[in-house]
């Protein structure tokens, strides 16, 4: 299970989370809404250590590791896959694909066979340079580099944005089989409030840097999309 406890979260001098709670529950769905601006991919960086600081306490499974670098978040078995991708377009997808071994906690270095199941394209393609995919792909890359950690929790920020509505389903599709076949917990930062209800177990709406309102999704009323969601 991954917890949050009254944790702030700062860029330099600007305080952008205030005392946000929250847990995803082990091989849970965890969908986190809210307008533009309000701090959702700030939450996500803050759970990998990516803010200038952070207070309060951050769990994973009852461990904490608030006070960890990055790169150790990130072998404790949280992924992150960054709204944007950051994939690194002049390396090969197997490039791209084995940065996330960094984290690995038994120093493997291989493409994950269940990244290749996945994403048949990728696996035909491994030898292409990232940046000729188009933004799906490079959605499915950026889930693939993820995977080579061999995490336990998933964060993703908005993995369908900008994406061709074609494309969106089947990254919606991996989302659920990732959290239902392989058992991961998923933390799903995500605009697509139908999605969030049909995938997601619980959900926080956030709101100026604070959890407005958290619950199981079938608590997440059209009241509360229309007041904390609608611009
Ligand atoms: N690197 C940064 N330095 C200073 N302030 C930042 C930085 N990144 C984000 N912010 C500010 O933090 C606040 C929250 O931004 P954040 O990107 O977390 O929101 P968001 O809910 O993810 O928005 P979006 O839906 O547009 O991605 C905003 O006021 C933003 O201007």
């Amino acid at each position: 299970m991954l917890a949050l406890r009254d944790v702030d979260s700062f860029y330099g001098s600007s305080h952008v989370l205030h005392q946000v709670g929250l847990e995803a529950k082990s091989g849970e769905i965890l969908a986190v809404l809210g307008r533009n601006g309000v701090g959702k991919t700030t939450l996500l960086k803050t759970i990998m250590g990516l803010t200038s600081s952070h207070t309060g306490a951050i769990e994973v499974d009852g461990a904490s590791i608030s006070e960890m670098q990055t790169h150790q978040r990130a072998r404790s078995g949280i992924a992150y896959v960054p709204q944007g991708r950051e994939i690194i377009p002049d390396f090969t997808i197997r490039q791209n694909i084995l940065m996330g071994c960094f984290a690995r906690k038994d120093g493997k270095r291989a493409v994950p066979e269940l990244a290749m199941e996945l994403f048949p394209y990728l696996a035909d393609n491994l030898n292409r340079p990232g940046g000729v995919l188009s933004g799906g792909q490079q959605q499915q890359l950026a889930i693939a580099r993820a995977l080579a950690a061999d995490p336990r929790v998933l964060l993703l920020d908005e993995p369908t944005e900008g994406i061709q509505p074609n494309i969106v389903e089947e990254i919606e599709a991996i989302i659920v089989r990732l959290n239902k076949e392989v058992g991961l917990t998923v933390v799903l930062v995500e605009q697509n409030v139908g999605f969030a209800r049909q995938a997601a177990q619980g959900f926080v709406l956030i709101e100026k840097g604070r959890v407005a309102e958290a619950g199981p999704t079938a608590e997440l009323t059209d009241d509360l999309v229309q007041k904390h969601m609608a611009v």
